[in-house]
């Protein structure tokens, strides 16, 4: 064991900690011991790391290594934290006093006053914080980043005099969700610089604020931090374009990272997790963010027992909350019900890590920037909006998980709804999260109730493998297929096809946008005899290769005027060399910056599974029953004369 707490400031906890040769529990990784790891671990670079734990002599290399980069990211992520709280300041649209459009319609002085006084402090944020710009940076990826940040961030910089940390706890650590995604995700913001970090360098520089960030993981089971950081090692992995220094940077992450046993007592588990968390963030402020990540039926406790027990009392807790929300209206509305009861709306964050996908948030940016699709955008130029969501046999969500919820709950209503909301939504007044939320609700709400002649529901065929059972102990749905109306004045008459299924020959995951047709075409005789394939038709491909296509009419070269049907096509891979963010770590990174108009908020919750309602009264009486389809096939016949009702031939098979 290595200590390097000397030249350190000590709170008198840290320096009664490293006074004591018994105390057990290590703390922040200035201040303290490094233990060693006790568990094996598999993967070649973990093995490299706990080689490497051997304290003050890899400390010093590292930190001379890595402290010209390390500056960097501190710098980013003053910004950061500041942002972080001007961000609480803001006005709680989500309040339900505030959120409901048809209030707002009402009464035009209310709205007049509670948006002056948002965008104001919208204004001050974007003035106060080249973050917004640095962000643009890294979504694109480019290589200019670090330099385009440096260049415009140190003239901004101001402290809100409190030194504050950022602990994020995992609750339902030792889960399968949290070892493949959750962690790798904190890990990937953490070495690219979007976890707030001490270093020494800021008491060289004699700088008050020291901000910090410190991992926690929360479950039932009786393991040490060093049994947990040797779980985490062997699933951790650099980016192939953030290579260099991968292992110091693992080590230091998994430094950070705290185990606490709850036991089967939660209320008593969380204050045990709320002493853990004082004792590591020692006198600071404290930001935290509690990763919900447990059993649907274990959920309200834990969030319950949290919202009392484990909840910073010096700076904003946030509550990331994993999907299902709810498998219908009524077991939705006591999930929010409860959680409303403990926390404010603004608090929760409900995930669905496939709304963190680079095409959804595209989506929205290809709408509303660029004047080419604006004046197209509405019934009077779309002939129909196709979602498709096609699994093949090569999953890798696991069985375990799968088979508990189907795919209604699992991917219909969050995932599928909330692609709609933003493909239809009106224009919201500014990026904030709360304006895009009240857009989206609005939407929602003007989904016209799914009846079951609309809809297919089908189960993959038992031969075939299938084992699935849902909660309630009939087969999990695995297919659904749909036609949604919306009834408002631009969408009136538009029918947005929905198709979700897994188990199926293809693997597909996009949005075809489909136009009408010429009118009047005075080149109807040039072209051939289906003359749907000319209908222009904008397609954003998640999956396989991420593309955004337009599938416009040109002349075929040659004499004779023959018309053909091309794309053009921008595949990312081709123009943009970098590998994609995981869904999980765009999303974390939302979280973390307060920014939420990717998470439902109650109200959309509801909405979505009110237009779903009839359906599952339908399912639950048997009078709908899922058809059986081949596992690797194409999913139920009768959704092929779905999609012919509704005019369409599906292109995708
Ligand atoms: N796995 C996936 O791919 C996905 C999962 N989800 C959602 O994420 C959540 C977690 O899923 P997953 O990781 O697969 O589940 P697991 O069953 O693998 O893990 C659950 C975790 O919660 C802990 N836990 C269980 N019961 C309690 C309790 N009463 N109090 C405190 N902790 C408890 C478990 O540890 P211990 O028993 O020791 O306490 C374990 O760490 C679920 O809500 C699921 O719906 C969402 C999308 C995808
Ligand atoms: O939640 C889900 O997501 C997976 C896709 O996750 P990814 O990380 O592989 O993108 C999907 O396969 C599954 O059906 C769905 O439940």
């Amino acid at each position: 064991m290595a200590s390097f707490s000397s030249s350190l400031p000590q709170s008198s906890f840290h320096r009664e900690m490293a006074a004591s040769e018994t105390a057990r529990l290590p703390v922040a990784e200035n201040f303290v011991s490094l233990a060693v790891y006790n568990r094996p671990v598999s993967c070649r670079s973990a093995k490299t790391i706990y080689r490497k734990l051997c304290g003050l002599k890899l400390w010093m290399l590292e930190n001379l290594s890595i402290q010209n980069s390390k500056r960097k990211h501190e710098q980013k992520n003053e910004f950061k934290m500041q942002k972080i709280e001007d961000k609480d300041q803001l006005l709680d649209h989500s309040d339900p006093r505030h959120q409901r459009e048809d209030i707002q319609e009402l009464s035009a002085a209310a709205v007049v006053s509670n948006e002056s006084s948002l965008s104001s402090n919208t204004r001050h944020e974007e003035n106060s914080s080249p973050n917004k710009q640095f962000d643009q940076f890294r979504k694109i990826g480019t290589s200019m980043e670090s330099s385009h940040f440096q260049q415009t961030q140190t003239s901004s910089i101001t402290f809100q005099g409190r030194p504050t940390s950022l602990s994020i706890a995992v609750i339902g650590a030792t889960g399968e969700l949290a070892r493949r995604k959750i962690f790798p995700a904190l890990f990937a913001l953490y070495y690219s610089g979007f976890l707030p970090e001490f270093s020494s360098s800021h008491l060289l520089k004699n700088v008050s604020s020291t901000l910090n960030v410190y991992i926690f993981g929360y479950s039932r089971k009786n393991i040490t931090d060093d049994d947990l950081r040797s779980i985490i090692a062997s699933t951790l992995t650099c980016r192939i374009d953030q290579q260099q220094n991968c292992d110091e940077k693992m080590e230091a992450f998994l430094r950070r990272m705290y185990y606490l046993n709850g036991g089967h007592d939660n209320r008593e588990g969380m204050s045990k997790l709320h002493a853990r968390m004082e004792q590591v963030e020692g006198e600071h402020g404290a930001n935290r963010i509690f990763y919900l990540s447990v059993p649907q039926e274990a959920l309200q406790d834990v969030a319950s027992s949290l919202a009392d027990g484990a909840q910073s009392q010096k700076g904003w807790n946030r509550i990331i909350i994993e999907k299902p929300f709810g498998s219908d209206l009524q077991s939705s509305h006591q999930l929010t019900d409860s959680l409303l009861l403990k926390f404010n709306e603004k608090q929760l964050y409900r995930i669905d890590h496939l709304l963190g996908r680079n095409t959804i948030e595209n989506l929205t940016v290809l709408r509303f920037s660029n004047l080419v699709f604006m004046p197209l955008w509405n019934r009077n130029y779309i002939r129909n909006v196709q979602v498709i969501l096609s699994e093949d046999l090569g999953l890798k969500t696991p069985e375990g998980y799968l088979n508990s919820y189907g795919v209604i709950a699992d991917v219909v209503h969050s995932h599928i709804f909330q692609t709609i909301a933003l493909l239809a939504m009106e224009p919201p007044v500014t990026l904030q999260g709360e304006d895009v939320r009240n857009k989206k609700v609005k939407l929602l709400r003007s989904i016209r109730k799914l009846e079951s002649s609309e809809v297919i529901v089908g189960c993959c065929s038992p031969a075939s493998g299938s084992k699935g059972t849902a909660k309630s102990g009939k087969a999990t749905p695995t297919y659904f297929a749909a036609a949604l109306y919306i009834d408002n004045a631009r969408w009136d008459g538009v029918p947005f096809l929905i198709k979700v299924g897994r188990g199926l020959i293809t693997h597909r995951v996009e949005i075809r946008i489909q136009f009408h047709q010429v009118p009047g075409n005075i080149y109807r005789g040039h072209i051939g005899n289906n003359t749907d394939l000319t209908n222009n038709e904008l397609i954003l491909r998640d999956v396989p290769d991420e593309a955004i296509l337009v599938r416009v009419n040109n002349k075929i070269p040659g004499l004779g005027i023959y018309l053909d049907a091309s794309e053009l096509n921008l595949l990312y891979k081709d123009k943009y060399n970098i590998e994609v963010p995981d869904s999980y770590e765009q999303l974390l990174h939302d979280v973390i910056d307060g920014d939420n108009h990717l998470f439902m908020r109650s109200d959309e919750v509801a909405s979505a599974w009110n237009v779903l309602y009839p359906v599952l009264q339908e399912l639950d009486k048997n009078n709908l029953v899922p058809e059986q389809y081949e596992l690797g096939g194409r999913g139920p016949d009768n959704a092929i004369y779905l999609w012919a009702k509704h005019g369409v031939q599906w292109m995708d098979d």
